[in-house]
This record gives C-alpha cells, sequence and structure tokens, in this order.
C-alpha cells in the first residue's frame, strides 16, 4: 500500500484534507478550507505552499524545487532542527540540521470547530538521527491553516541531562520583486552580517535589499512586516518562543550557483525565519518543553 493510501484511510477528511504520492517515496498532504489551502509534505513536515483565499500565495515554492527522499526542498517553510547553519563541532553534518529531510509521522488531523484544519506532525527518530543528535528528546511541528498560516515547533526533552536547542522555520515568503521590498520591525537590534564575515552591527530603520542578505537579527520581539509595493500587501509575521529572525536573500550569483531557484526565483523570494539561534539558542532542561510558535498572515494594502 503505498503511503497516501495509508494515510487517506486513516486522516483523510472529506472536502478539507486528502493525500497524494507526488514523487516516488514522497507523500503530502492537501488542505482545503474556505479560508485558504496548504499543501505539507509528511518529509520535514514541510509546508510547501499556503494561499490565503482571494490573496496571491503567501509561501514561495521554486519552480525548480526537487522533491525526492532526503533532499531538502527549495521553498516552503523547512525546519532547521535541532542545530541551525552549521553544526557547531562537526562539519561533516547536514546544515540547519537533519529535521528537515527525514520523514515525519502524522499523529493526528482535525478540523476545528472555528473551520481551521491543524495537522500535527512528529519527527520519526532512527539510529540515523540519533548518531546526529543523541539527546532523548521529541520535536513536534503543529501546522494549523486557516485565515493565517499558523506553526508551532515543540522541542521536549525527555532525557536527563540539559541540552542546547537551535532552530529556525525557515519560511520562504513570496513577493513581487526584493528590489522593492523591505521590513519593518528590526530596527535597534543587532545583527551577525553573514556576508561580512560576521561583524556584529546595529540596524537602522527599515531592512532594503540591494545585493546578497544573510543576517541573524538577535534578541528580536516577535512582530515584523514584509512591505511589497508590488504585490500590494504586507505580510504580518508574529512569533512567540523565538528570540532571532534570519534574514536571507541569495541575490542573482548566489542563486545561479544554487541550481534550484532558476533564473529569476530570487527576485521573488525573501526569507524571514523566526529561530533561536547563534547567541539566542535555548538551552532546554530535563522534563521542559520549547515551544516556538509563528503566525503568518497577508494583508492588502
Ligand atoms: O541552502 P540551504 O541549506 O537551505 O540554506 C539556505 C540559507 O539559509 C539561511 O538561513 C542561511 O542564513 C544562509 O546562510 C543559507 O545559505
Amino acid at each position: 500500500m503505498s503511503t497516501a493510501t495509508e494515510l487517506n484511510s486513516r486522516f483523510a477528511i472529506a472536502d478539507f484534507l486528502g493525500f497524494e504520492d507526488i514523487a516516488e517515496g514522497f507523500t503530502v498532504a492537501n488542505v482545503t478550507t474556505r479560508f485558504g489551502t496548504a499543501r505539507v509534505a509528511l518529509q520535514g513536515a514541510h509546508v510547501m505552499t499556503y494561499q490565503p483565499a482571494g490573496h496571491p500565495p503567501l509561501i514561495w515554492l521554486s519552480k525548480f524545487a526537487k522533491f525526492a527522499p532526503g533532499k531538502s526542498i527549495r521553498g516552503g517553510v523547512p525546519l532547521c532542527w535541532p542545530w541551525f547553519g552549521a553544526h557547531a563541532t562537526d562539519a561533516k553534518l547536514p546544515g540547519h540540521g537533519f529535521a528537515r529531510t527525514v520523514p515525519w509521522q502524522l499523529a493526528d488531523a482535525r478540523v476545528l470547530p472555528d473551520h481551521r484544519v491543524r495537522l500535527e506532525f512528529e519527527l520519526i527518530q532512527t539510529e540515523a538521527t540519533r548518531a546526529q543528535w543523541p539527546h532523548a528528546c521529541t520535536a513536534r511541528n503543529i501546522v494549523t491553516v486557516g485565515p493565517e498560516l499558523e506553526l508551532e515547533l515543540a522541542t521536549t526533552n525527555t532525557g536527563n541531562a540539559p541540552f542546547e536547542l537551535g532552530q529556525a522555520l525557515h519560511t520562504y515568503f513570496e513577493i513581487g520583486d526584493i528590489r522593492k521590498t523591505t521590513i519593518t520591525g528590526l530596527a535597534n537590534c543587532d545583527f551577525i552580517d553573514k556576508v561580512d564575515g560576521s561583524a556584529r552591527k546595529a540596524q537602522h530603520g527599515a531592512v532594503s535589499f540591494t545585493q546578497e542578505t544573510d543576517r541573524v537579527y538577535l534578541g528580536t520581539h516577535g512582530h515584523c512586516e514584509i512591505h511589497d509595493p508590488v504585490l500590494g500587501r504586507r505580510i504580518v509575521i508574529t512569533s512567540t518562543g523565538s528570540r532571532s529572525t534570519v534574514v536571507w536573500n541569495p541575490w542573482n550569483e548566489k542563486a545561479d550557483k544554487m541550481g534550484d531557484f532558476g533564473t529569476d526565483g530570487w527576485t521573488a523570494m525573501v526569507c524571514v525565519e523566526t529561530a533561536n539561534a547563534v547567541e539566542d539558542v535555548i538551552q532546554l532542561a530535563p522534563g521542559a518543553t520549547h515551544r516556538m510558535v509563528a503566525q503568518y498572515r497577508s494583508v492588502k494594502y
């Protein structure tokens, strides 16, 4: 039986939720609500698309994204977990951790009384994941599709020793043109500028884009907005349990080298990542749960 057939027999909800194998070994959940639609891959519990009704897509997915077991998807909401960026001590381990390229299982799917649809995924741990991350824990990604998209990444320490957790909802947002886009809500925060030797700088005013941009903003406040005069909307991002915000656009040369952006894909995306990274990583005590929650909303001008 294919994974989609199995999931359809356990979790399908007429008019709201169905499953489909879109490539060999690659299954997705298709969510339809009166508020909008979404597609979520079982690999990585990865939100691939979300479009609020009557609005342009909120989430960018590369036309050249590859859907294959073990490959990360260019676009959507990759989960960086349990570390962000390069591993602190072992350069052989995958950048941004392994959560985005391993299978997750669907633990629950339901229509809420207010007609939103909620999917709850749990990371499947194997010998291979334990070899990279020896700490006893669970990870859940709870995805709620409604007039806004909500993600909750919950990590519980089920062992006897504390551990350090780095993470990000590495969300690719769809925009009209990066060169005309600005981001507010980060003014007066310090950031680590990864395209300038990781120099620490202070942000003055709104963030705008004229070149490759790769920054980790520190001590951020859980509210920022992407202003998009080309699509005629702003995207409002609110969060809790997050103290860092990563802002990334590869610009043309780097995007060309990455191979899965196409020629001008980089102009139509910006990553604004709800995160706990660098000095904002979480120390998780035995028995404790950390919840990082983000909501994304499209507001027309
Ligand atoms: O190509 P990846 O592994 O998905 O990473 C994309 C980018 O992700 C961002 O979060 C990082 O700050 C960048 O340095 C990185 O290039």
